[in-house]
């Protein structure tokens, strides 16, 4: 079986409020995006890495990639205009059949365990997302101004990586982009496939407002003391 990790890295962090795209920010030292990179090339199945980055970004990588001395081979991808333009972006670059795995290159305390986990589930199933329950009570707003109270029981925080037999998520991405595509489940349970949920890890976290950073960096030493 052929292993591909597609990494989304085209985004511009506008929530994070940044110069620098927020992939590129510094967590204990090394940027983001390569302990994103790390992860994946530290999983035992060898996954074929490709990141999607926006074209006027390679270049900035590259030195990047110098300056810390990263030589974890992967392929560089031209990003899209949303994350499901990147996604296709990725998927367009992998010929044939295999398991790809799409992550957020702002969740870099993924697991390598998980990371295997969700490659050998979707062997068996044809496809694995992750997610955890939610630990706050939660809220529907109306359009009236009102509010209602949803059963949280029923909820779950839905995190990547999001790991596909190749053939569907190709399938799947065949749909236009629509607003509602906010990850890869959604776009694969609009073309009808049945999504396969397991636990996620709620270290797991998306860097994606200024204070996320400091919370990753302590979760990062955390997990380093975690036997
Ligand atoms: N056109 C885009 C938009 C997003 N992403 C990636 O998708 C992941 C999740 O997106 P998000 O956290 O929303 O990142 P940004 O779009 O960069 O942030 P914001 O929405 O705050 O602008 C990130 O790794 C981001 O780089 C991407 O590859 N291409
Ligand atoms: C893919 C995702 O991380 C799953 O939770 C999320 O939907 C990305 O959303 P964003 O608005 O692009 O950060």
């Amino acid at each position: 079986m052929k292993y591909y990790a597609i990494i989304v890295a085209g985004g511009s962090g506008n929530r994070m409020q940044s110069a620098v795209p927020k992939q590129f920010l510094l967590l204990d030292k090394q940027p983001v995006l390569m302990h994103t990179i790390t992860a994946f090339h530290s999983c035992a199945l060898n996954p074929h890495i490709l990141l999607v980055l926006n074209i006027d970004q390679h270049k900035y990588w590259e030195e990047l990639c110098l300056k810390y001395n990263f030589t974890i081979p992967h392929q560089v991808v031209n990003g899209g205009a949303q994350r499901y333009h990147s996604v296709k972006n990725g998927l367009k670059a992998i010929k044939g059949k295999g398991i790809v795995a799409v992550h957020d290159a702002v969740r870099p305390l993924i697991s390598v365990q998980l990371i295997t986990k969700s490659y050998q589930v979707t062997e068996e199933t044809g496809n694995c997302i992750i997610g955890i329950t939610p630990t706050d009570s939660v809220r529907r707003v109306l359009e009236n101004g009102k509010s209602e109270a949803l059963s949280r029981d029923e909820l779950v925080l839905i995190q990547t990586p999001q790991t596909f037999e190749i053939d569907l998520l190709r399938k799947a991405y065949q749909a236009p982009f629509r607003n509602e595509f906010t990850d890869d489940a959604s776009v694969a349970e609009y073309a009808g496939f049945k999504i396969n949920l397991i636990a996620g890890e709620r270290e797991n976290i998306k860097i994606t407002h200024p204070e996320d950073l400091e919370i990753a960096s302590i979760l990062k030493r955390m997990i380093k003391r975690t036997p």
